[in-house]
């Protein structure tokens, strides 16, 4: 494809995913390609990275094309961003949007004016009110000034910068020094994790799903901040464990590792093809101890296993704030609705799986998320009517769970960040139900 054909298909991209505000970017990209066939890897990933670099600043994009007047279709996006993130000229647009052979039809009027007051101006405006400088939706702020205090700008822009690769070592098949040197020889250098002492950095995030390493289920790609939740839960050989959000199975695989195997995992969730999924990653990481079992309505599983539980790890859906820098896309479908209907559903999850642990056991609460709604509030509202539990303080949990070296934190929970740990942003909160 030409340049200027590779803009226009980037143009074509942006306006679809403009159609579906409420579906995630990546299945909306997957569709687009699925149905051009003709278009080469080469091409593909230059129009996604250029429709990629649209949504990342889309907030700041936004903010300029309104003051300007004007409404944010594709065509202005792409052309605003070419001229306040990539320092083009509008003669430079002229250029690229000619209407020949497979390029963009040229640029009305209407378009070239406001493109013209956008020319020569910085992406970050002095103007800008503080949430479009700190590339954040407006509703997250107060919740954000609370967690990270005057940190806030540095939080930020650390939930901006792109995530690296981390790999959680399957202690059931290898160990860190042996995936490390396999990688190592398949030209994949490594470093350990600094907190997790399972997990390998992969350098400049090169590939690895191709490495004899994934493909033997010795290594599986987890964040290293969801390997210290899974490692906070503290499973231990012959414990009954429940895995309550249990998703694709992430964390049931970190655990089911830290039980050698020994002992039983109930993987729960309401959502039949992610457990589907997890069947098949719990086979190919060779764990034997884990079951799955679908939450239905009127399901009568959890109330038969009231008190039976040594640990019970609910991994809540959530606004899953400290992704964005992974999904960039996620920062502007997420809104206020969809945080305070979490907020109610993740009461509800935490209630009814609390019911599961034994007196003396362990419940963990976790999410991806930034926010102390559905944080350290949630677990604050969660003891004040539960009172036959009580907070294991970060520290005690950190060493209760084997773990060398300090805690990553301070106080009641634990809370990472980007800029802080240099993992996405989790929480987790250890309770202990009281004999
Ligand atoms: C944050 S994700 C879990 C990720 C997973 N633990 C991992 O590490 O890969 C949250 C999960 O909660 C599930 N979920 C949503 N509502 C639920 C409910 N009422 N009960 C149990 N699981 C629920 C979702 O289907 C989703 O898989």
């Amino acid at each position: 494809m030409t340049p200027l054909a590779r803009l226009a298909a980037a143009v074509s991209l942006l306006a679809e995913l403009e159609a579906a505000p409420r579906r995630p970017a990546d299945a909306v990209a997957n569709d687009f390609f699925r149905a051009r066939r003709y278009i080469g890897g080469g091409d593909r990933r230059a129009i996604a990275e250029r429709a990629w670099a649209v949504v990342r600043e889309r907030l700041r994009l936004d903010w300029h094309l309104a003051r300007a007047g004007a409404a944010p279709t594709a065509r202005l996006l792409i052309a605003a961003h070419m001229l306040l993130a990539e320092g083009g000229r509008l003669a430079g647009l002229d250029a690229a949007f000619t209407g020949e052979g497979y390029a963009e039809p040229r640029l009305s009027p209407d378009e070239r004016r406001v493109l013209a007051r956008l020319e020569g101006q910085p992406l970050v405006h002095p103007d800008m009110d503080e949430a479009t400088r700190l590339n954040l939706p407006g509703w997250v702020m107060e919740d954000l000034r609370n967690r990270f205090g005057g940190s806030l700008p540095e939080a930020a822009a650390a939930m901006e910068t792109s995530a690296p690769l981390d790999l959680r070592v399957n202690l059931l098949r290898s160990t860190r020094e042996e995936a490390a040197r396999a990688l190592a020889a398949e030209g994949i250098p490594t470093e350990p994790t600094p907190y997790s002492p399972w997990g390998l950095r992969v350098a400049d995030r090169r590939p690895i799903l191709n490495t004899r390493a994934f493909e033997e289920g010795w290594v599986e790609i987890q964040d290293e901040g969801s390997q210290l939740i899974a490692a906070l839960a503290d499973a231990r050989p012959g414990m009954k464990v429940a895995d309550y959000c249990a998703g694709a199975a992430g964390k049931t695989l970190a655990m089911a590792a830290t039980m050698r195997n020994r002992g039983r995992i109930a993987a729960l969730d309401v959502s039949a093809p992610r457990l589907t999924g997890a069947a098949k990653r719990l086979r190919r990481a060779g764990v034997d101890n884990a079951e799955t079992h679908l939450l239905e309505a009127g399901d009568r599983w959890v109330k038969r296993r009231a008190a039976q539980f040594d640990r019970v790890l609910v991994d809540a859906p959530c606004t899953g704030t400290g992704t964005w820098r992974r999904n960039p896309d996620a920062r502007l479908r997420t809104t206020p609705e969809d945080y305070s209907e979490l907020i109610t559903k993740q009461r509800a999850i935490l209630d009814r799986a609390s019911t599961l642990v034994r007196p003396g056991g362990k419940l963990i609460y976790a999410t991806c998320s930034v926010l102390p709604g559905e944080d350290e509030e949630q677990v604050r509202e969660f003891l004040d009517t539960h009172a036959d539990f009580e907070t294991v303080p970060l520290a005690e949990a950190w060493a209760e769970a084997g773990m060398k070296g300090p805690a990553p934190g301070e106080g009641a929970h634990m809370a990472l960040a980007p800029h802080s740990h240099g993992t996405d942003g989790f929480f987790a909160a250890v309770l202990r139900r009281r004999s």
